[in-house]
Protein backbone atom coordinates (compact mmCIF):
# COMPACT_ATOMS: atom_id res chain seq x y z
CA UNK A 1 0.00 0.00 0.00
CA UNK A 2 1.53 3.32 -0.55
CA UNK A 3 2.16 5.70 2.38
CA UNK A 4 -0.41 8.39 1.75
CA UNK A 5 -3.01 5.48 1.37
CA UNK A 6 -2.10 3.57 4.40
CA UNK A 7 -2.12 6.94 6.29
CA UNK A 8 -5.41 7.75 4.86
CA UNK A 9 -6.75 4.15 6.27
CA UNK A 10 -4.97 4.87 9.49
CA UNK A 11 -6.64 8.12 10.08
CA UNK A 12 -10.18 6.53 8.71
CA UNK A 13 -9.73 3.87 11.09
CA UNK A 14 -8.72 6.19 14.13
CA UNK A 15 -11.87 8.23 13.33
CA UNK A 16 -14.04 5.63 12.63
CA UNK A 17 -12.99 4.14 16.48
CA UNK A 18 -13.52 7.77 17.63
CA UNK A 19 -17.53 7.74 16.42
CA UNK A 20 -17.73 4.48 17.90
CA UNK A 21 -16.72 5.22 20.93
CA UNK A 22 -18.94 8.29 21.08
CA UNK A 23 -21.90 6.30 19.70
CA UNK A 24 -21.42 3.73 23.07
CA UNK A 25 -20.84 6.96 24.92
CA UNK A 26 -24.15 8.62 23.96
CA UNK A 27 -26.37 5.97 23.67
CA UNK A 28 -25.02 4.76 27.53
CA UNK A 29 -23.14 1.51 25.94
CA UNK A 30 -20.13 2.83 28.20
CA UNK A 31 -20.11 0.98 31.24
CA UNK A 32 -17.95 4.22 32.78
CA UNK A 33 -20.74 6.54 31.39
CA UNK A 34 -22.86 8.01 34.09
CA UNK A 35 -25.44 9.63 31.64
CA UNK A 36 -27.65 6.62 30.61
CA UNK A 37 -29.54 7.86 27.54
CA UNK A 38 -30.54 4.80 25.34
CA UNK A 39 -29.97 1.35 25.84
CA UNK A 40 -28.57 -0.73 23.17
CA UNK A 41 -30.16 -4.16 22.18
CA UNK A 42 -28.16 -6.75 22.16
CA UNK A 43 -27.92 -7.16 18.23
CA UNK A 44 -26.64 -3.10 18.44
CA UNK A 45 -24.09 -3.85 20.90
CA UNK A 46 -22.54 -7.11 18.55
CA UNK A 47 -22.73 -4.52 15.56
CA UNK A 48 -20.54 -1.79 17.49
CA UNK A 49 -18.06 -4.63 18.16
CA UNK A 50 -18.21 -6.01 14.84
CA UNK A 51 -17.36 -2.68 13.63
CA UNK A 52 -14.29 -2.15 15.98
CA UNK A 53 -13.60 -5.86 15.00
CA UNK A 54 -13.65 -4.42 11.00
CA UNK A 55 -12.17 -1.39 11.19
CA UNK A 56 -9.10 -3.12 13.44
CA UNK A 57 -9.07 -6.01 11.33
CA UNK A 58 -6.06 -6.25 9.40
CA UNK A 59 -8.05 -6.42 6.11
CA UNK A 60 -9.34 -3.67 6.33
CA UNK A 61 -6.11 -1.76 7.47
CA UNK A 62 -4.52 -3.43 4.52
CA UNK A 63 -7.20 -2.50 1.84
CA UNK A 64 -7.49 -6.27 1.49
CA UNK A 65 -11.24 -6.61 2.69
CA UNK A 66 -12.77 -9.99 0.94
CA UNK A 67 -15.99 -9.59 -0.34
CA UNK A 68 -17.67 -11.28 2.30
CA UNK A 69 -16.05 -9.68 5.17
CA UNK A 70 -17.76 -6.62 3.52
CA UNK A 71 -21.58 -7.96 3.14
CA UNK A 72 -20.84 -9.58 6.85
CA UNK A 73 -20.22 -5.35 7.49
CA UNK A 74 -22.59 -4.62 5.58
CA UNK A 75 -25.17 -6.88 6.82
CA UNK A 76 -24.52 -5.61 10.62
CA UNK A 77 -24.60 -2.33 9.91
CA UNK A 78 -28.37 -2.67 8.11
CA UNK A 79 -29.60 -4.52 11.65
CA UNK A 80 -27.57 -1.86 13.34
CA UNK A 81 -29.73 1.05 11.16
CA UNK A 82 -32.90 -0.46 11.12
CA UNK A 83 -32.96 -1.47 14.78
CA UNK A 84 -32.21 2.30 15.46
CA UNK A 85 -34.40 3.74 13.15
CA UNK A 86 -37.31 1.46 14.49
CA UNK A 87 -36.93 2.68 17.62
CA UNK A 88 -37.30 6.34 16.86
CA UNK A 89 -33.71 6.81 18.29
CA UNK A 90 -31.93 10.35 17.15
CA UNK A 91 -28.65 10.39 17.28
CA UNK A 92 -25.62 12.77 15.41
CA UNK A 93 -22.94 10.34 16.88
CA UNK A 94 -25.16 7.48 14.08
CA UNK A 95 -25.52 10.18 11.11
CA UNK A 96 -21.66 10.76 11.81
CA UNK A 97 -20.92 6.68 11.62
CA UNK A 98 -22.99 6.32 8.57
CA UNK A 99 -21.03 8.91 6.96
CA UNK A 100 -17.75 6.92 7.92
CA UNK A 101 -19.03 4.14 7.12
CA UNK A 102 -19.49 6.11 3.88
CA UNK A 103 -15.73 7.08 3.38
CA UNK A 104 -14.53 3.29 5.03
CA UNK A 105 -15.99 2.10 1.72
CA UNK A 106 -13.52 4.40 -0.16
CA UNK A 107 -10.91 2.89 1.23
CA UNK A 108 -11.39 -0.62 0.90
CA UNK A 109 -12.88 -1.30 -2.66
CA UNK A 110 -12.47 0.40 -6.16
CA UNK A 111 -15.13 2.64 -7.50
CA UNK A 112 -17.32 0.40 -8.96
CA UNK A 113 -17.25 -1.69 -5.78
CA UNK A 114 -17.87 1.73 -3.88
CA UNK A 115 -20.57 2.27 -5.57
CA UNK A 116 -22.17 -1.27 -4.87
CA UNK A 117 -21.35 -1.28 -1.56
CA UNK A 118 -23.18 1.73 -0.51
CA UNK A 119 -25.93 1.44 -2.46
CA UNK A 120 -26.63 -2.10 -1.34
CA UNK A 121 -25.72 -0.75 2.17
CA UNK A 122 -28.57 2.03 1.89
CA UNK A 123 -30.99 0.32 0.09
CA UNK A 124 -31.62 -2.14 2.41
CA UNK A 125 -31.69 0.61 5.49
CA UNK A 126 -33.25 3.90 5.50
CA UNK A 127 -35.21 4.82 2.73
CA UNK A 128 -33.65 8.29 3.46
CA UNK A 129 -30.00 9.09 2.98
CA UNK A 130 -27.66 12.01 4.54
CA UNK A 131 -24.57 12.83 2.47
CA UNK A 132 -22.12 14.91 3.21
CA UNK A 133 -19.53 15.70 0.39
CA UNK A 134 -16.30 17.68 0.63
CA UNK A 135 -16.06 19.80 -2.19
CA UNK A 136 -13.67 22.54 -1.35
CA UNK A 137 -13.32 25.27 -3.54
CA UNK A 138 -14.02 22.30 -6.22
CA UNK A 139 -17.62 22.94 -8.57
CA UNK A 140 -19.78 20.16 -7.16
CA UNK A 141 -20.12 18.47 -10.12
CA UNK A 142 -23.81 17.64 -9.95
CA UNK A 143 -26.90 20.05 -11.37
CA UNK A 144 -30.38 19.96 -10.15
CA UNK A 145 -33.89 20.27 -11.60
CA UNK A 146 -37.20 20.82 -9.67
CA UNK A 147 -39.91 18.54 -11.17
CA UNK A 148 -43.75 19.16 -9.93
CA UNK A 149 -42.79 20.61 -6.80
CA UNK A 150 -40.04 18.39 -6.10
CA UNK A 151 -35.90 18.88 -6.17
CA UNK A 152 -33.96 15.48 -8.08
CA UNK A 153 -30.21 15.32 -8.68
CA UNK A 154 -30.04 15.81 -12.38
CA UNK A 155 -27.01 15.09 -13.18
CA UNK A 156 -23.73 13.98 -12.21
CA UNK A 157 -21.02 15.09 -14.26
CA UNK A 158 -18.45 12.09 -14.40
CA UNK A 159 -15.21 12.43 -12.39
CA UNK A 160 -16.18 15.35 -10.65
CA UNK A 161 -16.46 15.64 -6.79
CA UNK A 162 -19.88 14.11 -6.68
CA UNK A 163 -19.28 11.57 -8.39
CA UNK A 164 -16.31 11.03 -6.61
CA UNK A 165 -17.48 10.82 -3.84
CA UNK A 166 -20.20 7.76 -5.23
CA UNK A 167 -22.69 9.01 -2.33
CA UNK A 168 -25.03 10.41 -4.93
CA UNK A 169 -26.94 9.67 -8.12
CA UNK A 170 -28.69 10.61 -10.83
CA UNK A 171 -32.03 10.85 -9.65
CA UNK A 172 -31.68 11.33 -6.15
CA UNK A 173 -34.18 13.46 -4.18
CA UNK A 174 -33.29 16.45 -2.39
CA UNK A 175 -34.78 17.09 0.56
CA UNK A 176 -32.55 18.93 2.14
CA UNK A 177 -29.35 21.20 1.53
CA UNK A 178 -27.41 22.03 4.69
CA UNK A 179 -29.73 21.44 6.68
CA UNK A 180 -32.37 23.50 4.78
CA UNK A 181 -35.59 22.50 3.24
CA UNK A 182 -35.61 22.74 -0.38
CA UNK A 183 -39.22 22.90 -0.57
CA UNK A 184 -40.74 25.81 -2.07
CA UNK A 185 -37.38 27.12 -3.32
CA UNK A 186 -36.83 27.83 -6.69
CA UNK A 187 -33.95 26.39 -8.91
CA UNK A 188 -32.00 29.32 -7.96
CA UNK A 189 -31.83 30.18 -4.38
CA UNK A 190 -31.27 26.24 -4.08
CA UNK A 191 -28.26 26.67 -5.70
CA UNK A 192 -27.39 29.71 -3.53
CA UNK A 193 -27.52 27.18 -1.01
CA UNK A 194 -25.70 24.99 -2.64
CA UNK A 195 -22.98 27.33 -2.94
CA UNK A 196 -22.91 28.27 0.48
CA UNK A 197 -20.87 25.85 1.80
CA UNK A 198 -19.76 25.35 5.02
CA UNK A 199 -16.27 24.52 5.23
CA UNK A 200 -15.82 22.92 1.75
CA UNK A 201 -18.81 20.99 2.39
CA UNK A 202 -21.96 20.36 1.02
CA UNK A 203 -24.90 18.38 2.97
CA UNK A 204 -27.58 16.84 1.67
CA UNK A 205 -30.86 14.54 2.87
CA UNK A 206 -32.19 12.58 0.09
CA UNK A 207 -34.35 10.20 -1.01
CA UNK A 208 -32.61 7.62 -3.39
CA UNK A 209 -33.33 7.20 -7.06
CA UNK A 210 -34.16 3.61 -6.28
CA UNK A 211 -36.64 4.62 -4.38
CA UNK A 212 -37.94 8.24 -5.92
CA UNK A 213 -37.81 7.05 -9.29
CA UNK A 214 -37.11 3.16 -9.64
CA UNK A 215 -37.77 3.44 -13.87
CA UNK A 216 -35.12 5.63 -14.11
CA UNK A 217 -31.82 5.43 -12.59
CA UNK A 218 -29.65 3.51 -15.31
CA UNK A 219 -27.70 6.27 -17.34
CA UNK A 220 -26.82 5.80 -20.87
CA UNK A 221 -22.36 5.04 -20.38
CA UNK A 222 -22.07 4.15 -23.97
CA UNK A 223 -18.53 6.33 -25.05
CA UNK A 224 -19.02 8.18 -28.60
CA UNK A 225 -16.50 10.36 -29.75
CA UNK A 226 -17.10 13.55 -32.00
CA UNK A 227 -15.44 15.98 -33.12
CA UNK A 228 -16.77 19.32 -32.61
CA UNK A 229 -17.76 21.56 -35.48
CA UNK A 230 -18.16 25.31 -33.77
CA UNK A 231 -16.68 26.66 -30.75
CA UNK A 232 -18.54 26.71 -27.24
CA UNK A 233 -18.10 28.82 -24.27
CA UNK A 234 -21.12 27.52 -21.93
CA UNK A 235 -20.39 30.64 -19.50
CA UNK A 236 -21.95 32.60 -22.40
CA UNK A 237 -24.51 30.01 -23.06
CA UNK A 238 -27.98 31.81 -21.25
CA UNK A 239 -29.62 28.23 -22.18
CA UNK A 240 -27.18 26.37 -20.06
CA UNK A 241 -28.60 24.90 -17.07
CA UNK A 242 -25.45 25.29 -15.10
CA UNK A 243 -22.80 27.26 -16.46
CA UNK A 244 -20.16 26.03 -14.33
CA UNK A 245 -20.20 22.56 -15.08
CA UNK A 246 -20.37 23.62 -18.89
CA UNK A 247 -17.36 22.14 -21.08
CA UNK A 248 -16.02 24.68 -23.23
CA UNK A 249 -14.27 23.67 -26.63
CA UNK A 250 -13.11 24.55 -29.99
CA UNK A 251 -14.26 23.84 -33.60
CA UNK A 252 -12.30 20.20 -34.14
CA UNK A 253 -12.03 19.02 -30.63
CA UNK A 254 -12.10 15.80 -30.04
CA UNK A 255 -14.84 15.09 -27.28
CA UNK A 256 -15.71 11.76 -25.83
CA UNK A 257 -19.20 11.65 -24.43
CA UNK A 258 -19.75 10.10 -21.39
CA UNK A 259 -23.36 10.31 -20.90
CA UNK A 260 -25.73 11.17 -23.34
CA UNK A 261 -28.98 10.34 -21.61
CA UNK A 262 -30.22 13.72 -21.60
CA UNK A 263 -31.97 14.38 -24.94
CA UNK A 264 -30.63 18.00 -24.31
CA UNK A 265 -27.44 17.61 -22.64
CA UNK A 266 -24.64 15.40 -22.70
CA UNK A 267 -21.59 14.77 -20.53
CA UNK A 268 -18.59 14.71 -22.39
CA UNK A 269 -14.69 15.44 -22.05
CA UNK A 270 -12.37 17.05 -24.67
CA UNK A 271 -9.05 14.90 -25.79
CA UNK A 272 -7.94 17.64 -27.61
CA UNK A 273 -7.86 18.55 -30.87
CA UNK A 274 -6.35 17.19 -34.39
CA UNK A 275 -5.91 13.80 -35.57
CA UNK A 276 -3.44 13.08 -32.75
CA UNK A 277 -5.86 13.91 -29.69
CA UNK A 278 -5.21 12.13 -27.16
CA UNK A 279 -6.60 12.56 -23.81
CA UNK A 280 -3.56 11.46 -21.66
CA UNK A 281 -1.30 14.25 -23.80
CA UNK A 282 -3.59 16.66 -21.84
CA UNK A 283 -3.63 14.99 -18.38
CA UNK A 284 0.21 14.86 -18.39
CA UNK A 285 0.30 18.43 -19.42
CA UNK A 286 -2.68 19.68 -16.91
CA UNK A 287 -0.27 17.68 -14.07
CA UNK A 288 2.70 19.53 -15.47
CA UNK A 289 1.11 22.80 -15.36
CA UNK A 290 0.09 22.34 -12.01
CA UNK A 291 -3.72 22.17 -12.40
CA UNK A 292 -3.90 17.95 -12.74
CA UNK A 293 -4.75 15.56 -11.00
CA UNK A 294 -4.66 12.97 -13.34
CA UNK A 295 -8.15 13.33 -14.59
CA UNK A 296 -9.70 15.09 -17.98
CA UNK A 297 -12.50 17.45 -16.96
CA UNK A 298 -15.94 17.28 -17.70
CA UNK A 299 -18.44 19.02 -18.18
CA UNK A 300 -21.79 19.74 -19.98
CA UNK A 301 -22.41 20.45 -23.55
CA UNK A 302 -25.36 21.09 -25.69
CA UNK A 303 -26.76 17.85 -27.71
CA UNK A 304 -27.13 18.34 -31.46
CA UNK A 305 -30.77 18.37 -30.92
CA UNK A 306 -30.76 21.61 -28.95
CA UNK A 307 -28.31 23.32 -31.11
CA UNK A 308 -30.88 22.17 -33.74
CA UNK A 309 -33.85 23.57 -31.41
CA UNK A 310 -32.39 27.00 -31.12
CA UNK A 311 -31.40 27.45 -34.58
CA UNK A 312 -35.13 26.80 -35.65
CA UNK A 313 -35.94 28.88 -32.66
CA UNK A 314 -34.09 32.06 -34.20
CA UNK A 315 -34.69 31.19 -37.52
CA UNK A 316 -38.69 32.03 -36.63
CA UNK A 317 -37.61 34.80 -34.85
CA UNK A 318 -35.75 36.11 -37.55
CA UNK A 319 -36.83 34.64 -40.38
CA UNK A 320 -34.28 36.70 -43.00
CA UNK A 321 -31.62 34.82 -41.45
CA UNK A 322 -30.22 32.57 -43.78
CA UNK A 323 -29.11 29.42 -41.80
CA UNK A 324 -28.45 26.21 -43.91
CA UNK A 325 -30.76 23.28 -43.52
CA UNK A 326 -28.14 20.68 -42.87
CA UNK A 327 -26.06 22.85 -40.37
CA UNK A 328 -24.47 20.26 -38.41
CA UNK A 329 -22.75 20.73 -34.80
CA UNK A 330 -20.69 17.63 -34.34
CA UNK A 331 -18.83 14.76 -36.68
CA UNK A 332 -18.77 10.92 -35.30
CA UNK A 333 -15.51 10.05 -35.45
CA UNK A 334 -13.65 6.96 -34.50
CA UNK A 335 -9.56 6.51 -33.55
CA UNK A 336 -8.80 3.79 -36.51
CA UNK A 337 -5.06 2.23 -37.00
CA UNK A 338 -4.48 1.67 -40.47
CA UNK A 339 -3.88 -2.01 -40.00
CA UNK A 340 -4.21 -2.71 -44.08
CA UNK A 341 -1.61 0.20 -45.00
CA UNK A 342 -3.82 2.25 -47.07
CA UNK A 343 -1.89 4.84 -48.77
CA UNK A 344 -3.57 8.08 -47.39
CA UNK A 345 -2.49 11.31 -49.63
CA UNK A 346 -0.91 14.13 -47.58
CA UNK A 347 -2.48 17.30 -48.33
CA UNK A 348 -0.88 20.51 -47.26
CA UNK A 349 -3.59 23.40 -47.07
CA UNK A 350 -2.34 27.05 -46.61
CA UNK A 351 -3.19 30.43 -47.46
CA UNK A 352 -1.44 30.86 -50.42
CA UNK A 353 2.67 32.32 -50.50
CA UNK A 354 2.75 30.51 -46.83
CA UNK A 355 5.33 28.10 -48.31
CA UNK A 356 2.88 25.01 -48.93
CA UNK A 357 5.02 24.18 -52.48
CA UNK A 358 8.06 25.15 -51.28
CA UNK A 359 7.82 22.17 -48.49
CA UNK A 360 6.43 19.81 -50.76
CA UNK A 361 9.17 20.36 -53.25
CA UNK A 362 11.73 19.05 -50.58
CA UNK A 363 9.61 16.49 -49.46
CA UNK A 364 9.71 15.03 -52.78
CA UNK A 365 13.58 15.52 -52.98
CA UNK A 366 14.29 14.35 -49.72
CA UNK A 367 12.19 10.92 -49.90
CA UNK A 368 11.81 10.49 -53.77
CA UNK A 369 10.66 7.16 -53.00
CA UNK A 370 7.80 7.27 -50.34
CA UNK A 371 6.34 10.51 -52.29
CA UNK A 372 4.49 11.25 -55.45
CA UNK A 373 3.03 13.74 -57.31
CA UNK A 374 0.30 13.88 -59.31
CA UNK A 375 0.08 15.01 -63.25
CA UNK A 376 -1.95 17.78 -63.90
CA UNK A 377 -4.37 17.47 -67.39
CA UNK A 378 -4.18 20.92 -69.91
CA UNK A 379 -6.35 21.73 -72.98
CA UNK A 380 -2.53 23.35 -74.18
CA UNK A 381 -0.59 21.76 -77.16
CA UNK A 382 2.67 20.09 -76.04
CA UNK A 383 5.45 22.08 -76.00
CA UNK A 384 8.74 20.84 -76.98
CA UNK A 385 10.23 18.30 -74.82
CA UNK A 386 6.98 17.66 -72.67
CA UNK A 387 6.05 14.36 -72.28
CA UNK A 388 2.21 13.11 -72.30
CA UNK A 389 1.87 11.55 -68.67
CA UNK A 390 4.91 12.79 -67.17
CA UNK A 391 4.88 16.77 -67.62
CA UNK A 392 0.55 16.65 -68.09
CA UNK A 393 -1.96 14.97 -69.80
CA UNK A 394 -2.90 16.70 -73.09
CA UNK A 395 -6.18 16.30 -73.88
CA UNK A 396 -8.58 18.44 -76.05
CA UNK A 397 -10.94 20.79 -74.74
CA UNK A 398 -13.65 19.01 -75.00
CA UNK A 399 -13.29 16.05 -73.07
CA UNK A 400 -11.77 18.33 -70.06
CA UNK A 401 -15.08 20.10 -70.08
CA UNK A 402 -17.06 16.71 -70.15
CA UNK A 403 -14.61 16.06 -67.06
CA UNK A 404 -15.55 19.00 -65.50
CA UNK A 405 -19.03 18.85 -66.01
CA UNK A 406 -18.96 14.82 -64.26
CA UNK A 407 -17.13 16.02 -60.91
CA UNK A 408 -14.09 14.37 -61.67
CA UNK A 409 -11.33 17.28 -61.37
CA UNK A 410 -10.30 18.31 -58.11
CA UNK A 411 -9.67 21.22 -59.01
CA UNK A 412 -9.04 23.44 -62.59
CA UNK A 413 -8.72 26.99 -63.96
CA UNK A 414 -8.21 28.72 -66.88
CA UNK A 415 -4.84 30.93 -68.14
CA UNK A 416 -4.33 32.39 -71.73
CA UNK A 417 -7.25 30.20 -73.02
CA UNK A 418 -6.33 27.23 -72.17
CA UNK A 419 -7.71 25.13 -69.15
CA UNK A 420 -5.56 23.14 -66.94
CA UNK A 421 -6.55 21.12 -63.28
CA UNK A 422 -5.93 18.21 -61.26
CA UNK A 423 -7.86 15.38 -62.23
CA UNK A 424 -9.24 12.81 -59.11
CA UNK A 425 -8.06 9.96 -61.67
CA UNK A 426 -4.33 11.66 -61.48
CA UNK A 427 -4.45 11.75 -57.82
CA UNK A 428 -5.61 7.64 -58.17
CA UNK A 429 -2.34 6.93 -60.49
CA UNK A 430 0.01 8.92 -57.83
CA UNK A 431 -1.11 6.97 -54.74
CA UNK A 432 -0.06 3.95 -57.26
CA UNK A 433 3.31 4.58 -56.77
CA UNK A 434 3.85 6.16 -53.26
CA UNK A 435 2.13 8.52 -51.12
CA UNK A 436 0.88 11.71 -53.13
CA UNK A 437 1.89 15.00 -51.65
CA UNK A 438 -1.03 17.72 -52.53
CA UNK A 439 -1.53 21.28 -52.41
CA UNK A 440 -5.08 22.36 -54.22
CA UNK A 441 -6.92 25.15 -53.38
CA UNK A 442 -9.03 24.09 -50.43
CA UNK A 443 -12.29 23.79 -52.21
CA UNK A 444 -10.58 20.46 -53.49
CA UNK A 445 -11.29 19.47 -49.61
CA UNK A 446 -15.03 18.49 -50.81
CA UNK A 447 -13.93 15.82 -53.95
CA UNK A 448 -10.37 14.81 -51.44
CA UNK A 449 -11.99 14.29 -47.83
CA UNK A 450 -13.81 10.92 -48.44
CA UNK A 451 -13.57 7.12 -47.22
CA UNK A 452 -11.92 6.66 -50.72
CA UNK A 453 -8.66 8.85 -50.51
CA UNK A 454 -8.82 9.24 -46.24
CA UNK A 455 -6.27 11.79 -46.59
CA UNK A 456 -3.88 13.20 -43.91
CA UNK A 457 -4.96 17.25 -43.42
CA UNK A 458 -2.32 19.18 -42.63
CA UNK A 459 -2.44 23.06 -42.21
CA UNK A 460 0.31 24.91 -42.66
CA UNK A 461 -0.01 28.44 -40.91
CA UNK A 462 2.29 31.23 -41.26
CA UNK A 463 3.97 32.68 -37.77
CA UNK A 464 3.68 36.39 -37.02
CA UNK A 465 3.63 39.08 -38.88
CA UNK A 466 7.23 40.09 -37.79
CA UNK A 467 8.42 36.22 -37.87
CA UNK A 468 7.09 35.87 -41.07
CA UNK A 469 8.94 39.18 -42.59
CA UNK A 470 12.46 38.41 -40.94
CA UNK A 471 12.58 34.39 -42.13
CA UNK A 472 11.22 35.05 -45.40
CA UNK A 473 14.35 37.81 -45.73
CA UNK A 474 16.86 35.80 -43.74
CA UNK A 475 16.14 33.19 -46.71
CA UNK A 476 16.41 35.07 -49.32
CA UNK A 477 19.88 36.34 -48.03
CA UNK A 478 20.88 33.24 -47.13
CA UNK A 479 20.30 32.10 -51.17
CA UNK A 480 21.80 34.80 -52.67
CA UNK A 481 24.65 34.50 -50.91
CA UNK A 482 23.81 30.37 -52.12
CA UNK A 483 24.32 29.13 -48.73
CA UNK A 484 21.23 27.17 -48.25
CA UNK A 485 20.86 23.90 -49.41
CA UNK A 486 18.50 23.01 -51.80
CA UNK A 487 17.05 26.21 -53.31
CA UNK A 488 14.48 26.65 -54.80
CA UNK A 489 13.43 28.02 -58.00
CA UNK A 490 12.76 31.23 -57.09
CA UNK A 491 12.80 33.09 -53.83
CA UNK A 492 10.18 35.76 -53.81
CA UNK A 493 10.03 38.36 -51.83
CA UNK A 494 6.93 39.81 -49.61
CA UNK A 495 5.34 43.77 -49.02
CA UNK A 496 3.82 44.22 -45.63
CA UNK A 497 1.00 44.47 -47.37
CA UNK A 498 1.56 41.18 -48.89
CA UNK A 499 2.53 39.64 -45.61
CA UNK A 500 -0.79 41.18 -43.70
CA UNK A 501 -2.94 39.19 -46.99
CA UNK A 502 -1.36 35.92 -46.20
CA UNK A 503 -2.15 36.05 -42.55
CA UNK A 504 -5.87 37.00 -43.26
CA UNK A 505 -6.24 34.54 -45.73
CA UNK A 506 -4.57 32.09 -43.37
CA UNK A 507 -7.27 33.38 -40.62
CA UNK A 508 -10.01 33.06 -42.89
CA UNK A 509 -9.03 29.67 -43.77
CA UNK A 510 -9.01 28.59 -40.53
CA UNK A 511 -12.82 29.45 -39.73
CA UNK A 512 -13.85 27.86 -42.86
CA UNK A 513 -11.86 24.69 -42.60
CA UNK A 514 -10.34 24.01 -39.57
CA UNK A 515 -12.04 21.54 -38.21
CA UNK A 516 -10.91 19.32 -40.93
CA UNK A 517 -7.12 19.90 -40.27
CA UNK A 518 -5.77 16.72 -38.91
CA UNK A 519 -2.85 18.64 -37.35
CA UNK A 520 -0.90 22.42 -37.74
CA UNK A 521 2.38 23.39 -38.68
CA UNK A 522 3.87 26.71 -38.47
CA UNK A 523 5.96 27.55 -41.01
CA UNK A 524 8.34 29.66 -40.15
CA UNK A 525 12.02 28.62 -40.32
CA UNK A 526 12.30 26.68 -43.23
CA UNK A 527 14.88 23.67 -42.00
CA UNK A 528 12.64 23.62 -38.45
CA UNK A 529 9.41 23.25 -40.93
CA UNK A 530 10.99 20.59 -42.78
CA UNK A 531 12.00 18.49 -39.26
CA UNK A 532 8.65 19.50 -37.35
CA UNK A 533 6.71 18.25 -40.69
CA UNK A 534 8.86 15.16 -41.28
CA UNK A 535 8.02 14.13 -37.20
CA UNK A 536 4.66 14.77 -37.69
CA UNK A 537 3.86 12.73 -41.05
CA UNK A 538 5.53 9.54 -38.83
CA UNK A 539 3.30 10.20 -36.43
CA UNK A 540 0.35 10.30 -38.42
CA UNK A 541 0.90 7.64 -40.49
CA UNK A 542 2.15 5.05 -37.64
CA UNK A 543 -0.61 6.34 -35.01
CA UNK A 544 -3.91 5.98 -34.52
CA UNK A 545 -5.37 8.84 -35.94
CA UNK A 546 -9.37 10.27 -35.67
CA UNK A 547 -11.34 10.17 -38.65
CA UNK A 548 -15.10 10.28 -39.71
CA UNK A 549 -16.92 7.30 -38.45
CA UNK A 550 -18.19 6.96 -42.20
CA UNK A 551 -14.64 6.70 -43.69
CA UNK A 552 -13.63 3.71 -41.03
CA UNK A 553 -16.70 1.78 -41.71
CA UNK A 554 -16.36 2.14 -45.79
CA UNK A 555 -12.78 1.73 -46.66
CA UNK A 556 -10.74 0.60 -43.43
CA UNK A 557 -10.21 -1.99 -40.61
N1 LIG B 1 9.83 28.95 -44.12
C1 LIG B 1 10.18 29.73 -45.13
N2 LIG B 1 11.15 30.64 -44.96
C2 LIG B 1 11.50 31.45 -45.95
N3 LIG B 1 10.96 31.42 -47.17
C3 LIG B 1 9.99 30.52 -47.41
C4 LIG B 1 9.56 29.64 -46.41
N4 LIG B 1 8.59 28.87 -46.92
C5 LIG B 1 8.43 29.26 -48.19
N5 LIG B 1 9.27 30.23 -48.48
C6 LIG B 1 9.38 30.97 -49.74
O1 LIG B 1 8.15 31.70 -49.85
C7 LIG B 1 7.76 31.75 -51.20
C8 LIG B 1 6.33 31.20 -51.32
O2 LIG B 1 6.37 29.81 -51.00
P1 LIG B 1 5.48 28.79 -51.82
O3 LIG B 1 5.51 29.05 -53.26
O4 LIG B 1 5.84 27.43 -51.35
O5 LIG B 1 4.06 29.20 -51.25
P2 LIG B 1 2.69 28.46 -51.48
O6 LIG B 1 2.06 28.31 -50.15
O7 LIG B 1 2.89 27.23 -52.25
O8 LIG B 1 1.86 29.56 -52.25
P3 LIG B 1 1.71 29.74 -53.84
O9 LIG B 1 0.56 28.87 -54.19
O10 LIG B 1 1.42 31.18 -53.93
O11 LIG B 1 2.99 29.32 -54.42
C9 LIG B 1 8.76 30.94 -51.99
O12 LIG B 1 9.70 31.85 -52.53
C10 LIG B 1 9.41 30.07 -50.95
O13 LIG B 1 10.73 29.73 -51.30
Amino acid sequence: MEDGTRRSVDDLAKALECILDSVIEETGLSTTSKKKKHNLTANQLKTVQSLHKFVSSSSFQQNTGSTSAISGTIACCDGFISEWENAGGKSAAVQQLVALLQKASYQSASLVNRRHFYRSFRSRTSPMKIVRIVRRDDPLGATIKCDGGKVYIARIIAGGVADRSACIQEGDRVLEVNNVSVADKTADEIVALLNRCDGGCVTFKLIPAEISNPQNNQPDQSHIHLRALYDYDGSKDTRHPCPEAALAFRKGDILELLVCNDEHWWQARCLGSGALAHGEDRILSAAHAGNGVGLLRVGLIPSELLQQKTKQAEEKKTPSKNCSEDDLYYESVCRWTNRTNLVRPIVLIGPPGVGRNELKRRLLMLFPERFSTTVPHTTRPPRPGEVEGVDYYFVERGEMEEMIEEDQMLEFGEFRGNLYGTALSAVRKAREKATPLLTPHPLALRHLRTAEFSPILIFVQPPSFEVFKESREAFRARMARGSTASPGPTSRGFTDAEVRQVLTNAANLEHAYGHMFDARLVNANLEDSMSNLIKLLHSLESKPTWVPLSWATKCVD
